[in-house]
């Protein structure tokens, strides 16, 4: 799933993401679907999306006892789905049972879903990190030492912001995906996101995958903003 564009999905029902979609044509796009539209929605979105053959990142971001997640994990391999996702912070034996759930769940003849870790998320300042989480680190440690123990535990990779995704290359490996959100133009207001980066800057600092929501679905024009944060993030040679 590297070099991809992942499209947030950040929409109250199906029917608004019926009506955006219907300006892709017949373009197979790389899909999230987050809490919003899954807890609206539940899994007859997923089938809908599935069925137009779009790829799907399922960011539930799962926090919980191992077995919780386990459970849950098992469930939502089940949907086919291609990405999942937990917090690096519910700790190794979490994100092992992860891995046991959707090894479980995953459909015979199907390949397991990639399953990635929320280091820092990316609306966290240092600040408010120190602040709020008592971790008494540069925000960078602390992203490096949840990409370690992801990969620890056997995740895929992590989701953590383009300004620390070269660090965790060097640190981790290059076959270690890093998916990044807080991803702007620089045109673009930044919203509620902190650490945030460009297409361009994504691809200078080995990004596996970025992903984009509202600076695509919130434009007057969806189908051309895509296409702008297409073209930057294919259009720069590393
Ligand atoms: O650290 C994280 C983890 C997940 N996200 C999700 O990505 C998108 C970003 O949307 P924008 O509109 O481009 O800001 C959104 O669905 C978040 O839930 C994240 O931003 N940061």
């Amino acid at each position: 799933m590297s070099n991809s564009l992942i499209i947030a999905l950040d929409f109250a029902n199906k029917k608004e993401v019926d009506i955006f979609l219907s300006q892709f044509e017949q373009e197979q796009l790389f899909l999230k679907v987050g809490m919003e539209l899954f807890y609206k929605e539940g899994p007859s979105i997923i089938a809908a999306l599935k069925e137009k053959n779009h790829q799907i990142f399922l960011d539930l971001k799962l926090h919980d006892i191992p077995n919780t997640v386990k459970s849950a994990m098992r469930n939502m391999a089940s949907l086919g789905v291609d990405l999942v996702n937990v917090h690096a912070a519910g700790g190794i034996p979490m994100m092992q049972g992860a891995l046991e759930g959707l090894e479980a769940g995953t459909l015979s003849g199907s390949k397991r879903p990639d399953c990635i870790a929320v280091t820092q998320l990316t609306s966290t300042s240092e600040e408010q990190m120190q602040q709020q989480q008592l971790i008494n680190v540069p925000l960078l440690d602390s992203v490096l030492h949840y990409a370690s123990i992801t990969k620890e535990a056997g995740l895929n990779g992590v989701v953590c912001s383009t300004l620390e995704a070269g660090a965790i290359r060097e640190k981790i490996g290059t076959d270690f995906l890093t998916v990044t959100p807080g991803i702007r133009l620089d045109s673009d207001n930044v919203q509620d996101q902190v650490r945030v980066a460009t297409p361009k800057k994504a691809k200078e600092n080995g990004v596996s995958s970025i992903v984009v929501g509202r600076s695509i679905t919130r434009s007057a024009n969806p189908y051309e903003s895509y296409l702008l944060f297409k073209n930057e993030w294919e259009g720069v040679t590393q």
